[in-house]
């Protein structure tokens, strides 16, 4: 039976290893719905690991995760069904469709209608480019529509990797309202910080696959572990 305390995605005790490298070392996480939880960390630290896990693209060697206190073994083809959307590092969009085209195909939800991806395209300022194909469009724009993509399958659990890389002040500034009024639980690997501490109700702090802090942005801010592994990174 799922209890209240056990909704939402729950990661436990994840472990990953490539031959010799710990890439994730006993990591869990909770991951309430309606949050909005960051998860930061030093290049190499275990991020798009992580979201490999949760995905399904990586087997971890050891650990579970659970949606809604229910055993989730995910397979990436299959993850829309869980209700579960993510954005790519880049644009990655398909050159032989229009922007319109690429939005459809993320729309294989349940949930989601076909005026759903216009509208996904509406909400993030680029249905005006519908038709256009997405190597046309400027690359904030392309970044927009990869939004559109995962948003038009009216996801529970939207997944947004590295979102703001390569965007200017404006368009970061557009992206964290966005993501404040999604209105779903987000799950944000970002190395951009002032839009992480000013998005996430939650941030979790790897550094070499370790989880070395837990908390709210204030928190998080203050940590001295924190800054020695920035600091030791930047050495
Ligand atoms: N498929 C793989 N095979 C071998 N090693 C891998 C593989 N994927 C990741 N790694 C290694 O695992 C570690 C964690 O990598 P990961 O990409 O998850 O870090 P990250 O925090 O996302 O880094 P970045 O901020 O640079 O994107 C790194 O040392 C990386 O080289």
């Amino acid at each position: 039976m799922s209890t209240h305390d056990d909704q939402g995605l729950s990661l436990h005790h994840i472990t990953v290893r490539f031959g010799g490298l710990l890439a994730l070392d006993d990591v869990s996480l909770r991951v309430p719905p309606g949050r909005i939880v960051g998860i930061i960390g030093p290049n190499g630290a275990g991020k798009t690991t992580l979201f490999n896990v949760i995905c399904g693209f990586v087997t971890p060697q050891s650990g579970a995760i659970t949606l809604d206190g229910r055993p989730l073994r995910p397979r990436p083809h299959h993850l829309h069904r869980h209700g579960i959307a993510r954005t790519l590092q880049g644009v990655g969009q398909f050159g032989g469709m229009t922007v319109l085209e690429n939005v459809q195909v993320g729309l294989r939800s349940r949930r989601a209608k076909p005026e759903d991806a216009y509208e996904a395209l509406e909400r993030c300022g680029v249905a005006e480019h519908a038709k256009a194909h997405p190597a046309e469009l400027p690359y904030a724009k392309r970044k927009r529509v990869e939004l559109a993509r995962a948003l038009a399958a009216k996801p529970r659990i939207l997944m947004l990797d590295e979102p703001a890389g390569g965007l200017d002040p404006d368009e970061i500034a557009w992206l964290a309202d966005l993501i404040r009024d999604a209105g779903t639980t987000v799950l944000l690997v970002e190395h951009h910080m002032d839009l992480v501490m000013s998005v996430c109700d939650e941030i979790l702090v790897l550094d070499f696959g370790k989880p070395i802090a837990l908390g709210s942005p204030g928190e998080i801010r203050t940590d001295p572990k924190v800054a020695e592994a920035y600091l030791g990174a930047a050495a």
